[in-house]
């Protein structure tokens, strides 16, 4: 018997860790775009979840922004039922008008739909294609634009969206990993043109940046940017447990929050703390940037008796006396014809 391809093998331990610890009982679906990386993991995930008794999936999603998008998704789902997985399904969504750019808009609808199917087909969690090459663009991009620690832990390996588990099992698997297990088994992936076109960030650090900052650092840059995500992200998560007890104590039965409780605690606690009242308070995650937050972070720190800060959705948070107090959006201005 010829040995098993190492990069196979590889993967297989990825999916396999991955999917040992869901304790729901359905099937798991791939998101798959028909590129190396997750085409590779679809083949791999059908061979390890049978062996795991549990089902495997796939979803492809046409977001019709390419010519030949449509035959190119139904190409991925035949190939995936000819694989042995099952359900399959293709899914085509409206990306106009929302929200964003265009890749933010596509990314939103992609993973409402994939969250959809997911719940329709009781699966027990959406697994992406996600590499170790994803995540160190995706801190070098956190990093270019200053985003502080939330961005620079990068993606997570397990996140949940609407109560649907999401996983990325190939966080630590390189992408020449991907492309040397479709090519040994035999699998022809589709080159997706959006990752060359320089008209995205992303596409200029994968062409450029990265391997700019390889060529002059070594190899194990790759690497070593998707270990600074894994480390930020395990401080975030204690500094993000500390927030949500300072915030229980910080709260005052009317809804606000009281200042001095709120000038007791270190700057990057504070500034975590804002964050997340300003989230319950309505502000959406995306929009909620940390301008907003400096902002409340001045009427706790800097009070001179200014007005409000102004937050996402047209939400106001004002001091009065002691406590920073949330108002609603600005009543709509009456018409004038
Ligand atoms: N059209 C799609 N349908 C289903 N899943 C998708 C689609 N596009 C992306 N995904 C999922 O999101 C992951 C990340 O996609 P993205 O395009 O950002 O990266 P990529 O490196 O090009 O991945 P791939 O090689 O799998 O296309 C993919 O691996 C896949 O799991």
């Amino acid at each position: 018997m010829a040995p098993l391809a190492l990069p196979i093998a590889a993967i297989r331990v990825a999916v396999r860790r991955a999917l040992a610890d869901l304790t729901e009982s359905g099937p798991v679906l791939v998101a798959c775009s028909g590129g190396a990386d997750s085409l590779a993991l679809a083949a791999i995930t059908a061979f390890v979840a049978s062996r795991m008794g549990r089902a495997a999936g796939l979803v492809t999603v046409d977001h019709g922004l390419q010519p030949g998008s449509a035959e190119r998704a139904e190409a991925v789902a035949d190939w995936a039922r000819q694989s042995g997985l099952a359900p399959v399904e293709v899914v085509r969504v409206e990306v106009a008008g929302r929200p964003g750019g265009p890749e933010a808009a596509a990314r939103q609808a992609r993973y409402q739909a994939l969250v959809e199917v997911a719940g329709r087909h009781r699966a027990a969690a959406v697994l992406t294609g996600h590499t170790r090459d994803d995540q160190a663009e995706t801190v070098l991009l956190a990093l270019a634009r200053g985003a502080g620690p939330r961005g620079l832990a990068g993606m997570p390996a397990y996140r949940e969206l609407a109560g649907m588990p999401l996983l990325r099992p190939l966080l630590e698997t390189g992408r020449e990993q991907t492309r040397a297990a479709c090519a040994a088994l035999g699998l022809t992936p589709w080159e997706d043109p959006h990752n060359i076109d320089p008209v995205y960030a992303r596409s200029r650090v994968r062409a450029d940046v990265l391997p700019a900052l390889v060529g002059a650092l070594g190899p194990a840059v790759v690497d070593n940017l998707a270990r600074t995500a894994r480390l930020v992200a395990a401080d975030n998560a204690v500094l993000d447990g500390l927030a949500v007890e300072a915030l229980t104590a910080a709260r005052h039965p009317d809804g606000g929050l009281a200042v001095k409780a709120l000038a007791d605690l270190a700057p990057a606690l504070r500034s975590r703390v804002l964050r997340a009242w300003a989230h319950e308070a309505g502000a959406s995650p995306a929009a909620l940037s940390h301008r907003h937050v400096a902002a409340l972070d001045t009427l706790v720190t800097d009070w001179r008796g200014q007005g409000a800060a102004y937050l996402p959705g047209g939400l106001r948070v004002r001091r009065h006396r002691d406590r920073l107090l949330p108002t609603g959006p600005p009543p709509p201005r009456p018409t004038t014809r």
